[in-house]
């Protein structure tokens, strides 16, 4: 079950101007990666559609202007009109043309957006799930901060790069606007260009007020709502399902969610009353300030100061300069916002590796002699307890090695180390001589095949379950039968419906759209397809079995262990398991104690000592032969 309730990072969020301006340089470049093309079309249309509006309301300005002396002889109250000698009809035609730009730049420039989305989509979520892939060890996956910026940065592929592009464009156009307007508003009178940024100003710092506090609310908020998510996410959730059912709990998990939804809500609505309050008053200002100016400017047109031509263009850009603020502060909020998310995708895919990459990688020959650890001391955390204690052993190449141990005792973990999942915190481990951090990463695992104890069951085929950890024999069906075979999975396979090739998945159908349910396998046989993955990595030096029978039935187990002991001769083969009678025949055992080993050697001479081994090994018989603890039925019983 690895629904997790994570920290609330604080990292990626408030970002200082310099940050700001890079994260607005990579959405920038990243429209530009997408479509180059695209993207400077978009550019010319949305300048385009950004001074459209004031040009119209020049035009029309002129229009009246030339409608109103049009013909009159007498001599006018109002000052001559300022507009250059175009007729009457021409300027309609241009206005009707103004508004057929605006038209289709309008739907040009949603088209453009989509498309920009859509590239940019595409870029991002390969960037941000090819750095995911970069990093190959698992500490960092299991950093609750980490994870919770992963999930943030997910997000962020979705929306951010978008949003960013879509209020850094929309901001040039209201600009653009603001600026058209106020150069009209100029050419006819510096008065009412004050007067006009005047009316905009209160709207303005109301705009700014309420997305200062829209946006300090959000983050205030964004602990509860990710928590209501967690909830959502486990009521959902196919592998919780069972134990909420079974326990109760969803009533439980129903409770805390709405508990968060209803304390979200509240901040919510004691925002908008603030709002409601305290600004309200600061947009009838703003009103008042437009109308006095309206009142004074129509006192000057009939004085004979200005022509109706210039009260229709002061009309249209208090309109419009006040409309593009406002749109302008709602931009820059959103687009701030999105930069903030943007920041955890942008800090995802610059993260560095995560295991130390060697400058000059050493090739990886062939296991010859052995793997050797040498005081391995491992913890997963810098303040956690030491899961591993000064290990030392050898592994000879072509020997089989059992780790037994209570749980907790770190066998899983030392697996996970010889893996290089995890270097250790001291010490080294060898291949051949070689310390396995002087090799490439991939090189190395090239060589190792795998059952993990949390083994996977994939929604994919059977086929691609067991073909996965091979992928250049994916499609060879003899060698897909063959590991079936092997790991015992080829019957229960061939009954299946499309055989090799069923969905085992109740997630995802047989084919898109076919409606033909998918198939899913019992742990047993999840557990044998996961040991068939493993076997189609054939010829690899080093095989790791940790619990890899822990759901098959004895008989089943004992039974695949003789097969796996036959195919895996002259392979090196580290295996754990709690069942002790199918370790008995390993080459060397060792017991592993809160991360030390403190028992090693072949079975007998381990009952020889009557040491933990002995102990366990007896425990375990007892059970099978009921209450008979004799060392010899008990190896019997063990052994069937
Ligand atoms: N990813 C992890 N992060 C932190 N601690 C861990 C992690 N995995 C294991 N541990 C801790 O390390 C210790 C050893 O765990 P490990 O899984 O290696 O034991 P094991 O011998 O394989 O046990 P079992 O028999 O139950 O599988 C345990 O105390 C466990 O809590």
């Amino acid at each position: 079950m690895a629904v997790t309730q994570t920290a609330e990072s604080e990292s990626g969020g408030r970002a200082g101007l310099g940050e700001s301006v890079r994260r607005m340089g990579h959405a920038l470049a990243l429209a530009w990666r997408a479509g180059p093309f695209t993207a400077s079309l978009y550019l010319v249309t949305t300048v385009v559609l950004g001074l459209l509006p004031a040009g119209v309301a020049l035009l029309t300005k002129w229009l009246i202007d030339a409608l109103q002396f049009a013909g009159s002889s007498a001599p006018a109250p109002a000052p001559a009109p300022s507009g250059p000698e175009i007729s009457p009809m021409m300027l309609v035609v241009l206005i009707g043309l103004m508004g057929l730009v605006q038209a289709v730049g309008t739907y040009l420039s949603t088209y453009l957006t989509s498309r920009i989305k859509r590239g940019v989509t595409l870029v991002v979520q390969h960037r941000l799930y090819s750095a995911v892939n970069r990093l190959e060890g698992v500490r960092r996956f299991e950093d609750p901060a980490f994870r919770d910026r992963l999930r943030l940065a997910q997000q962020a592929a979705i929306t951010a790069p978008d949003a960013v592009i879509q209020a850094l464009f929309g901001a040039l156009q209201r600009l653009l606007t603001i600026t058209g307007f106020l150069g009209v508003l100029v050419a006819i009178s510096p008065v009412i260009t004050v007067i006009t940024i005047a009316a905009a100003l209160p709207a303005l710092f109301v705009q700014l007020s309420i997305s200062r506090q829209q946006a300090s609310m959000m983050w205030r908020m964004s602990p509860r709502t990710r928590r209501r998510m967690f909830y959502q996410t486990l009521m959902l959730d196919l592998a919780a399902i069972k134990e909420t059912r079974l326990f109760g709990s969803g009533g439980f998990l129903l409770g805390r969610m709405h508990d968060e939804t209803v304390s979200v809500n509240s901040a919510e609505e004691r925002l908008d009353r603030r709002i409601l309050l305290t600004q309200g008053p600061l947009s009838v200002l703003s009103a008042v300030v437009a109308s006095g100016g309206l009142v004074w400017m129509i006192a000057a047109t009939i004085r004979g100061e200005f022509t109706i031509g210039d009260v229709s263009a002061f009309i249209a850009a208090v309109a419009g300069v006040q409309g593009a603020m406002t749109v302008i502060v709602a931009d820059i909020t959103r687009g701030y916002q999105s930069l903030l998310l943007l920041g955890h995708y942008v800090d995802v895919v610059r993260v560095g590796p995560d295991l130390p990459v060697p400058a000059d990688p050493r090739p990886v020959a062939p296991l010859r002699g052995e793997i050797r650890l040498d005081d391995v001391w491992f913890r997963y955390t810098d303040d956690g307890p030491w899961v591993i204690r000064g290990l030392s052993m050898t592994i000879p190449a072509g020997s089989t090695l059992a780790i037994v141990g209570l749980n907790g005792a770190g066998k899983s973990t030392l697996v996970k180390l010889l893996c290089r999942m995890y270097d250790p915190t001291f010490g080294s481990i060898r291949w051949d001589g070689a310390d396995i951090r002087e090799f490439r990463v991939d090189d190395l695992r090239s060589r190792i095949s795998a059952v993990f104890q949390d083994y996977m069951s994939y929604d994919l085929s059977a086929r691609e379950n067991i073909g996965i950890s091979s992928l250049e024999h994916m499609d060879d069906a003899d060698r897909i039968d063959a590991a079936a075979r092997d790991a015992g999975a080829a019957d229960f396979s061939a009954t299946l419906p499309r055989g090799y090739d069923t969905m085992l998945s109740r997630m995802f159908y047989q084919d898109e759209g076919d409606g033909s349910d998918g198939v899913t396998l019992s742990g047993g046989q999840w557990q044998r397809l996961a040991i068939a993955r493993a076997l189609m990595r054939r010829g690899r030096d080093l095989l790791f079995l940790d619990e890899p029978m822990s759901g098959l039935d004895a008989a089943a187990e004992q039974d695949l262990h003789e097969r796996l002991r036959v195919l895996r001769a002259g392979a090196t083969t580290v295996l754990t398991s709690h069942r002790l009678g199918t370790l008995r025949y390993a080459d060397r055992i060792v017991v592993m104690q809160e991360g030390r080993i403190t028992e090693e050697g072949g079975h007998d001479a381990l009952m020889s000592v009557q040491g933990e081994y002995a102990r366990l090994f007896s425990l375990q018989a007892a059970d099978y032969v009921d209450g008979d603890t004799s060392e010899q039925d008990a190896s019997k019983a063990l052994s069937r």
